[in-house]
């Protein structure tokens, strides 16, 4: 195996962790000594072992004179657990390859310093773009503060989301709907607005047949009329957190409220998608899902509050004036005012395609 191939690896681990890690990075780690693979490890949980760790801990005494490959800058400070570029230097590692850099200015080339300094050789690098992009919710949270938000909708080919009844099920296909919980079970949080509530009484978890983690449920009510018998508020089955305007009825607030659903009021009375994005940050909240409605899609959009979306597209024909289109609000009055996007990736889910794109980048 050349380079590349053992940092491939690496990545692989990586990403098989997504949405197990926040606010963490992902990482992935592998150790070779003499071109056999002695030891590997990837970051399962915040607050658990870091990637490295794992890693030495499986190479044991093969460590010594061996060549690491980390997808992420090996850190050098203290958080949860001891820097990992101490136990680099402790294992008697003759080699590290590192991916991408820390993102964090704080800690940035910190880790390097310490292990150049040790008299260990450091390349940086390989596959770094792949490392990046990886981690851009993570880079993004870092740098924001806030959370890292896809847009994910589901349309016919038309770009509905429901009949002019508001008859929505099912558009997609069931390998389309097990995709999206899969992007549930990677989000640390999931929002909707009450529209969708009053509509469908969604549950919004994460119903795949391996099990997976339940995103915390966000709703965006301004006038709080979420029914009190709406499954989110009703199941128990994770947190739900309800953003609601400075006039909504006190008296329902402290009815709906216990220990699994939060009502949060603003300040104001029309709820700023930024005001939610910054309280979510605040709770460490590092990777947004919004699946809708329309409406909701729109603020996000009109409001360039979103980093990446995802639309999986059915080929069906709704029709109708009156059809949901799948991004509501008063749209682009010209075409040359229309939120630029760029195709990431396009391919085909059961009898859907799943498109991904991001804001069009300067
Ligand atoms: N109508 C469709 C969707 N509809 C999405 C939302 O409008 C639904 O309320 C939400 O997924 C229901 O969540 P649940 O109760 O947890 O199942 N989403 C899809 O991917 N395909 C569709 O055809």
């Amino acid at each position: 195996m050349q380079e590349e191939e053992y940092m491939k690896l690496a990545l692989s681990m990586a990403i098989a962790a997504k949405g197990q890690t926040s606010p963490n990075p992902l990482v992935g780690v592998v150790i070779v000594k003499d071109g056999f693979i002695v030891g590997t490890g990837a970051h399962f949980k915040a607050g658990t072992p870091h990637a490295e760790i794992h890693a030495i801990q499986a190479a044991g005494e093969q460590a010594f004179g061996a060549d690491i490959f980390v997808t992420l800058e090996p850190c050098s400070h203290f958080g949860q657990t001891a820097p990992c570029a101490d136990a680099i230097i402790q294992a008697g590692i003759k080699r590290v390859y590192i991916a991408s850099l820390d993102p964090n200015p704080l800690v940035a080339g910190k880790g390097i310093k310490k292990l150049r300094k040790a008299g260990i050789e450091v390349e940086t690098g390989l596959l770094e773009k792949e490392a990046v992009e990886l981690n851009q919710p993570f880079f993004h949270f870092i740098k924001n503060k806030q959370p890292f938000v896809t847009i994910k909708a589901a349309t016919s080919l038309d770009g509905k989301i429901a009949a002019a009844t508001g008859d929505s099920k099912w558009i997609t296909s069931p390998e389309s709907r097990r995709d999206v919980h899969q992007l549930r079970h990677e989000h640390d949080a999931i929002l909707v607005g009450i529209h969708t509530i009053i509509q469908d009484n969604p549950r919004l978890t994460t119903r795949l047949p391996q099990g997976g983690k339940n995103p915390i449920r966000i709703i965006l009510d301004t006038h709080l009329r979420i029914p009190l018998e709406a499954n989110v508020l009703t199941d128990q089955a994770v947190k739900t957190i309800i953003y609601t305007g400075k006039d909504a009825d006190s008296d329902k607030m402290r009815k709906i409220s216990n220990e699994f659903v939060e009502v949060v009021q603003l300040v104001s009375n029309v709820i700023s998608i930024e005001d939610v994005l910054k309280d979510l940050g605040d709770r460490n909240i590092m990777t947004l899902l919004v699946e809708g409605g329309s409406e909701i899609h729109a603020s996000f959009i009109e409001e360039n509050a979103f980093q990446q979306l995802i639309f999986y597209m059915a080929p069906k024909i709704i029709g109708g004036k009156q059809a949901i289109p799948c991004v509501g609000g008063s749209g682009a009055q010209l075409v040359e005012q229309a939120n630029e996007l760029e195709f990431i990736d396009v391919n085909q889910v059961g009898s859907d395609i799943k498109i991904a794109a991001r804001p069009r980048r300067k």
